[in-house]
């Protein structure tokens, strides 16, 4: 392990120096394109100016045959398109791929000082962050790059998830994290072919009712309730990333048409303490605004409680419940959140009545 001491050095002369505190604007959605699809780069703009980050991805989901050309279309990206405050992020290609190396070798060389975050998938353990972060220190130092570009770990394996809390910790570059149903579900040997969200099969169900004999009544239907078989994951991740200073994500929905399910998958997420989830279709954006946008009825009575608490201690009534200094803090959560994404957003300003 680096010396507590070395860790805000940068890891090559030259480079910047690694941030002390992770940022945190608007990152309700990171909304993925591919870069190799010209029609989908044109739309860039007008996707930009409604998502909080857009992420050029070069990895699974892109053919082979066109990775070259997502990598160069993300440089186009970087170079010729305006995308406002909008975050700019990719994710590379697996560590264990031959497209790695080339995609961190030419995006920080080509567009290192546009790009906000760089997404790594399939980590599974403190190495992982640390070749990364080794190699970006270098790429960034020949490159001129002035700001340090950020790490998003994926969490998609199995050893990813026994090593969360050493992953989350491995660099002062980790912005953040988020969930990889998807390939988690494979590598654990999950039998779903869903790309997150419930599953009918994985449920509980009430007790049956006995006869007068104390025998099982068959005719009286049990209540069965789908459970959420990513709770452990997720809640794991949120621990970790909250305990190093950084930012846990939902991931992705596969099933764009059901909107209904994203939304509940989504806000179950943000209940836990993600700050956002990918959209993978541009419908999924909104989704993901409404969602991680805090509750207006919510943000109002959270702000009710900061006002007439203003030392945050003690304990009150207001509106027939309990205040106390612990739930001061949890209103401060909501009206900072609120605060922030206001900045952005007039309309929730103006809902909020900042
Ligand atoms: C699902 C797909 C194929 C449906 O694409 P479609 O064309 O069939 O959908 P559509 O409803 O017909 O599209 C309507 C319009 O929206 C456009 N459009 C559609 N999507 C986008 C988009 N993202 N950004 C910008 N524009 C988009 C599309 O081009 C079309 O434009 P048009 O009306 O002008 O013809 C398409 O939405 C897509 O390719 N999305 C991205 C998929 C992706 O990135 N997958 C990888 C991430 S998930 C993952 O990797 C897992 C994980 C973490 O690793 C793990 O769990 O293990
Ligand atoms: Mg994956």
């Amino acid at each position: 392990m680096r010396s507590p001491r070395d860790f805000l050095k940068p890891l090559c002369v030259g480079a910047p120096d690694p941030i002390t505190e992770v940022p945190f604007p608007p990152s309700r959605m990171i909304h993925f394109f591919d870069a190799s699809n010209e029609k989908m780069r044109a739309k860039l703009p007008d996707i930009a100016a409604k998502a909080d980050i857009v992420l050029g991805n070069l990895e699974d989901a892109v053919p082979v045959d066109r990775k070259v050309a997502a990598r160069e279309g993300l440089v186009t990206v970087g170079k010729e398109i305006d995308l406002g405050g909008t975050q700019l992020w990719t994710r590379i290609n697996a560590l264990d791929s031959p497209w790695c190396i080339d995609d961190l070798t030419t995006l920080v060389g080509e567009i290192g000082d546009k790009l906000d975050v760089i997404m790594v998938p399939k980590v599974e353990g403190p190495w992982d962050i640390h070749y990364i972060d080794r190699l970006l220190a270098q790429l960034e130092a020949k490159a001129g790059v002035k700001k340090p570009i950020l790490v998003h770990a994926i969490l998609e394996t199995a050893q990813g998830v026994a090593h969360v809390d050493e992953i989350a910790a491995a660099s002062p570059r980790m912005q953040g994290m988020s969930f990889g149903p998807a390939d988690l579900a494979a590598s654990r040997r999950m039998k779903t072919t869903r790309v997150g969200g419930g599953h009918p099969g994985y449920l509980s169900m009430s007790d049956p009712t006995l006869d007068a004999d104390g025998q099982i009544d068959a005719s009286v239907a049990r209540v069965t309730a789908q459970q959420d078989p990513w709770h452990y994951s997720i809640a794991r991740m949120v621990d970790a990333c909250t305990t190093n200073g950084c930012l846990p994500f939902y991931g992705p929905f596969g099933d764009i048409k059901d909107v209904a399910a994203c939304e509940a998958q989504f806000r179950a997420a943000f209940l836990l303490g993600c700050v956002g989830a990918w959209s993978l279709h541009p419908v999924q954006i909104d989704i993901a605004k409404k969602v991680f946008s805090p509750p207006v009825d919510e943000v109002l009575f959270a702000k009710k409680v900061l006002e007439a608490i203003p030392d945050g201690k003690g304990v009150h009534m207001i509106d027939g419940k309990m205040q106390d200094d612990a739930t001061w803090k949890q209103c401060k959560v909501m009206v900072d959140l609120a605060t922030m994404l206001s900045e952005k957003d007039p309309e929730l300003k103006a809902a909020y009545g900042f």
